[in-house]
């Protein structure tokens, strides 16, 4: 490599390397961007030549594997009734549920994104970012709502990421949280720093599926000065288009 690209390889490194605290993804609603982490999400999967309706009728119903609860479980109407019935402690809990539950999870994930590409997609899209099943309800699949927790849904998730054949743990942030105070309308975003940074981040957004931008999109929302400065941009191009 030549002095001059390697200077830019540089230049490109610092830049992508700013804000990493910024690099997390939180996910629990199913309805909610990224929601397709979620166990309960509506993926399907087929493990043990049997349909599980999501990973958390799977997960469930392994507490009692060998049993009639275990295929009860299975046809549980929702993920939330599965999970009701496995929680129900008059039910035989298998003796080592607590050695073996991570390593069940762990299975029932891999196969939710081995069998559902635009999953498998979305999880490689988030690169380097840190996961988090962020909520109150849970301290060791999820973080607590707080951060304390295990998170250990989302370290999952993470580990089987980074061990994909096809990850790359590039990862770009939306341009206003990397230069929050370049103005949209500043000459800023069409040279210099901002311009360079435009560009990548257009790279990497070509490399990424619709469903995987879809997600970005939907949780790295718009702060207002550019939505304001979006509808202006459209009046004034619906303006031109009249004259
Ligand atoms: N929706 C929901 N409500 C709760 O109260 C929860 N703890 C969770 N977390 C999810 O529950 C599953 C594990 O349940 P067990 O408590 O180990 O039986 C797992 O899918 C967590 O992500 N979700």
């Amino acid at each position: 490599m030549d002095e001059l690209s390697k200077w830019m390889e540089d230049i490109k490194r610092n830049l992508l390397s700013t804000n990493a605290d910024k690099k997390i993804i939180n996910f629990y609603e199913t309805d909610k961007p990224y929601g397709c982490f979620s166990n309960f999400s509506k993926h399907q999967i087929t493990l043990q030549n049997k349909e599980w309706p999501t990973t958390e009728h799977y997960f469930q119903a392994q507490k009692f594997v060998g049993t009639i609860h275990e295929d009860e479980i299975r046809l549980a109407s929702t993920p939330m009734d599965a999970a009701r019935l496995g929680r129900d402690r008059n039910k035989p809990l298998r003796k080592d549920w607590e050695e073996c539950k991570v390593s069940i999870m762990r299975e029932a994930l891999l196969a939710k994104i081995e069998q559902h590409p635009n999953v498998k997609s979305i999880l490689l899209s988030t690169g380097d970012c840190v996961i988090f099943e962020h909520t109150i309800n849970d301290s060791f699949w999820g973080d607590g709502g707080n951060g304390q927790g295990e998170n250990r849904l989302g370290s999952l998730l993470m580990n089987i990421r980074d061990s994909m054949e096809d990850y790359e743990p590039e990862f770009l942030l939306p341009q206003w949280i990397v230069f929050p105070d370049i103005h949209p309308f500043s000459i800023g975003w069409r040279m210099g720093i901002g311009e360079e940074y435009l560009s990548y981040l257009w790279e990497w957004r070509k490399k990424q599926t619709p469903e995987a931008l879809k997600e970005y999109d939907d949780y790295f929302t718009l702060p207002d000065a550019w939505v304001e400065a979006n509808q202006i941009r459209e009046k004034m191009r619906n303006k031109t288009d009249e004259e």
